[in-house]
């Protein structure tokens, strides 16, 4: 079934007569992440909560698979949702398995049958089974959001509401967790409303992407490219940040890009090497280790980012600017060294890919050869409305 899984009508909710959300109306398609995404206290929680009915609209309707939810008992709604928050929530008493059985036998499944599933959903988010006797403040901050999920994911609910979930922990796990997600969702193909204050976590993770505004006001929805390319208004161009035009070239594959396959030195053989311009090193396997400069022989210089071939032109332009030589060095799948490119040659490419994608537009079509963000190779265009397409392949 497609269509939309949630749907806001005219909802709002009041304060004390301060306006948490105003007239919110909004569909949440089933099967896809909705990211609600904003600056702190404009209506994002509030919103996500009205939909289990941890808190309840001022006014408005809230209809979830077609059920208007204030006929559901608030405690049946809530077990049928799998909620994830930002320390994760787990009972500091129970074990890691303990915890992640608690809804289903709160649903009255047999304590062997949900410790059993739990075990199963350890594998799932990516847990050694080693953990699960653990309690929660015995595992990492990582470790306790991927328990996080795995609860929310034990009564197998078709909505997952995820409030801020890997805000509390460092860059790199946040980056993991991120990647985790969106393999969890491509398998399992839940319908997810994730709340982040991020504009590049929705941009990385959202389908579609509710952007509110101070005042509880929904600014723009649309999908990450759109968002990035046409803002609706000033506020949501200030929120999604000056760099967009940047990171729009994530959305953009590198095909017909010009590499060159220029000539590159062997590490073993630096030390008597005289190149007569910049000369990528590479390792016996192939794989770039720096660059021999014609100004200073015999010395590796320490390279910039590298650019995958078939990843974005952001990946590509970024790999050139921060490359020694002005020219970003090209791998391939297995890390070993396939060309060069510049700078120019990127933006060259990616006005030709923009006014392709405008012609697209105006006919009415997709984007051609548009990526998934950050590196991810995408197997088709974008929806009609700009969504993201599933990654093949995580960056
Ligand atoms: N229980 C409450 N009582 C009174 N005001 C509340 C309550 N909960 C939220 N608010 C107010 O409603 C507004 C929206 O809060 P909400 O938590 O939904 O924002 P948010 O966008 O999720 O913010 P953050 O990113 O900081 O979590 C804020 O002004 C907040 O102070």
């Amino acid at each position: 079934m497609t269509g939309a899984m949630i749907e806001f009508g005219e909802v709002s909710k009041v304060y004390g007569g301060a306006t948490a959300v105003d007239r919110l109306s909004l569909s949440v398609p089933r099967g896809r992440i909705t990211v609600f995404v904003g600056p702190s206290g404009c209506g994002k929680t509030t919103s996500l909560r009205m939909i289990n009915r941890m808190v309840e609209p001022s006014s408005g309707t809230i209809t979830v698979d077609g059920r208007d939810v204030s006929s559901l008992p608030a405690a049946t709604l809530r077990r049928s949702m799998g909620y994830v928050m930002q320390a994760a929530g787990l009972m500091p008493h129970r074990t890691v398995l303990d915890n992640i059985a608690t809804v289903p036998r709160l649903n009255g499944v047999p304590r062997g049958t949900a410790r059993a599933r739990a075990r199963e959903l350890l594998d799932v988010v990516g847990l050694p089974q080693t953990l699960a006797v653990r309690y929660p403040s015995q595992l990492s901050g990582g470790q306790q959001q991927r328990v996080g999920v795995a609860r929310a994911l034990a009564a197998d609910p078709p909505v997952l509401l995820m409030d801020e979930p890997f805000s509390a922990v460092d860059p790199v796990v946040r980056h993991e967790l991120q990647q985790e997600l969106l393999r969890l969702q491509r398998d399992l193909g839940k319908t997810i409303v994730f709340v982040t204050h991020d504009i590049d976590e929705a941009v990385l993770l959202g389908d579609r992407i509710a952007v509110f505004a101070v005042g509880g006001r929904l600014a723009q929805v649309a999908g990450p490219e759109e968002l990035l390319r046409a803002p609706a208004d000033d506020f949501v161009s200030g929120f999604v940040g000056r760099d967009r035009g940047f990171r729009h070239l994530g959305f953009f594959d590198d095909a017909g890009l010009a590499v060159d396959g220029a000539a590159s030195v062997v590490l073993s053989e630096l030390a008597t090497a005289r190149p007569a311009r910049w000369a990528v090193v590479v390792d016996d396997a192939g794989r770039p280790a720096g660059w021999a400069s014609p100004e200073s022989p015999g010395v590796l210089v320490s390279g910039g980012s590298l650019h995958h071939a078939g990843a974005t032109l952001r990946t590509a332009l970024d790999a050139a600017l921060s490359s020694p030589s002005g020219r970003g060095v090209v791998v391939d799948d297995g890390g070993r060294y396939v060309g060069t490119v510049g700078a120019s040659e990127v933006i060259a490419q990616a006005d030709r890919r923009r006014t392709e994608a405008q012609r697209e537009r105006s006919r009415g079509g997709a984007t051609p050869g548009a990526a998934a963000p950050d590196g991810e190779a995408a197997p088709a265009g974008p929806t009609s409305d700009g969504g993201r397409r599933l990654p093949v392949e995580e960056g």
